[in-house]
């Protein structure tokens, strides 16, 4: 699977990427009572314009995405100066509030999580197949401190296989049994599926609950 999404950046298969905010991100964040200056993780995070929605909103960012070729060209769409460091494994990129860091979401370490208050998920659950997506819960939940919150974005299927993907269909029920565990899960809206798209999206708030895991 990490071939694929290298592959996917080199050939610009990347029909993920959205050319504007999330309307949902827009629409639901203010919602969530994240203070500003709450740093927030961006789990495979692509190049997304919805990390500079929430720099603008004065909430440092800290993105993690595989494919340096995103990271490129995240930076290089924006304007301002970029600094580049090292915290093994991940080479980091820095532009304005921004930190980009190249590598696996799963090595990504809780040590290096330390000022990090809220998520925002989009696509990146959905990107994950069906046997990593527990994983990916629960590496969430080891990052994220008790009372943060976050917001995910999921997909349901309305045309096709159901368990084709990536884009994979995550049903509200399986969006519970993966987090319930660890967060409170409040169901925030489903969206309309757009013509001939064959998906539907639903939008999820997230409170991380105390400290059992
Ligand atoms: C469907 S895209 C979504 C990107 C972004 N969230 C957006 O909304 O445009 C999923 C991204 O996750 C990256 N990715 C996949 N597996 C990863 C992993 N284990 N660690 C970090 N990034 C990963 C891929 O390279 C790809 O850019």
């Amino acid at each position: 699977m990490t071939h694929e999404w290298l592959d996917r950046w080199r050939e610009g298969r990347i029909g993920f990427h959205r050319h504007d905010v999330h309307p949902a991100l827009a629409r639901h964040w203010p919602r969530l009572g994240v203070r500003p200056g709450t740093k927030v993780l961006v789990p495979l995070c692509g190049k997304s314009l919805d990390m500079r929605w929430l720099a603008h909103r004065d909430h440092p960012v800290l993105g993690i995405e595989l494919a340096e070729e995103a990271i490129e060209q995240f930076v290089a769409e924006g304007t301002a100066d970029v600094s580049r460091y090292q915290q093994e494994p991940f080479a980091i990129c820095r532009q304005g509030s921004v930190e980009l860091w190249c590598g696996d979401f799963f090595h990504f370490h809780i040590d290096q999580a330390a000022e990090i208050g809220a998520f925002y998920d989009r696509a990146a659950l959905i990107a994950l197949p069906p046997a990593t997506r527990q994983r990916y819960a629960f590496h969430l939940a080891q990052l994220i401190p008790p009372g943060a919150k976050g917001l995910l974005i999921t997909l349901a299927r309305t045309l096709g296989d159901e368990t084709a993907g990536p884009p994979f269909q995550v049903t509200a029920d399986e969006v519970r049994e993966l987090f319930e565990p660890n967060f409170q899960v409040t169901h925030l809206e489903d969206g309309e599926s757009e013509e001939g798209s064959g998906f539907r999206e639903s939008v999820w708030a997230l409170a991380r609950r105390g400290p059992s895991i």
